[in-house]
């Protein structure tokens, strides 16, 4: 498994206003938006592309266009839905699926409660949004679910994650075959005992969209 800190000051200076307890919920989205773009850009240096040739006003011109099947965005709802806009803004030409996951507070397991995505997956590189990347264990079951459906390769985009949940990915995924990147802002400290992420931001879901 590849790690992929992104080590970039406008990445740093956004991500520290969206950790403060004092930023608002309408702030906190438009920063984790950025936040997503900036990542993305990184996240998406492997994407597939083909060779086309354009004509300019004056002569043919040879460049790249992405290739097909193209990339599928799968935010983790509720907190990843976030994440979409930023990323599609970057990607526009690609498919969304989604996924709805829960992590139950008490034992700290993923609950899977909505997939709309399509059947077959083969050959498509995905790139799943999920804010908060702690256990590990709701990120470790969607990437399952991807591959499951034949996916290509799943690249995972964060803005924070725990050293715990980065091993515990590195655990699920070692050899080869089934390849997964993990981008994110920031890798904290650890886990507190409740299962987040310390110093982090809190529950990014709640910071989003409201306490439920
Ligand atoms: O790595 P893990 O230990 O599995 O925890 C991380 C998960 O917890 C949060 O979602 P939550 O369950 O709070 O759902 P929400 O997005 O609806 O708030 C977060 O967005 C991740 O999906
Ligand atoms: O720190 C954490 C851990 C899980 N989910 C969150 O939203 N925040
Ligand atoms: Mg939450």
């Amino acid at each position: 498994m590849q790690t992929l800190v992104v080590d970039h000051p406008l990445v740093a200076h956004k991500l520290t206003t969206l950790r403060d307890v004092r930023t608002d919920s309408p702030t906190f989205r438009r920063l984790a938006d950025e936040l997503v773009t900036l990542l993305a850009y990184e996240a998406t240096r492997d994407v597939r592309v083909t060779d086309v040739t354009v004509a300019t006003p004056l002569a043919p011109a040879h460049g790249v266009r992405l290739a097909r099947p193209v990339p599928l965005v799968v935010p983790i709802l509720r907190a990843g839905l976030g994440m979409l806009d930023g990323m599609t803004r970057l990607l526009p030409t690609a498919e969304v699926g989604f996924l709805g996951m829960i992590r139950d507070e008490s034992t700290l397991k993923a609950q899977t409660y909505a997939t709309r995505l399509p059947e077959d997956l083969s050959g498509r590189q995905c790139y799943v949004l999920d804010p908060m990347l702690a256990t590990g264990g709701t990120l470790a079951a969607a990437i399952e679910f991807l591959f499951a459906r034949g996916a290509r390769d799943v690249t995972a985009i964060c803005l924070l994650a725990a050293p715990e949940g980065i091993a515990y990915l590195d655990e699920a995924f070692q050899g080869g075959d089934r390849p997964i990147r993990v981008v994110t802002a920031a890798l904290d400290e650890r886990l507190n005992e409740n299962g987040y992420i310390v110093p982090g931001l809190g529950d990014a879901g709640d910071r989003l969209y409201g306490v439920v």
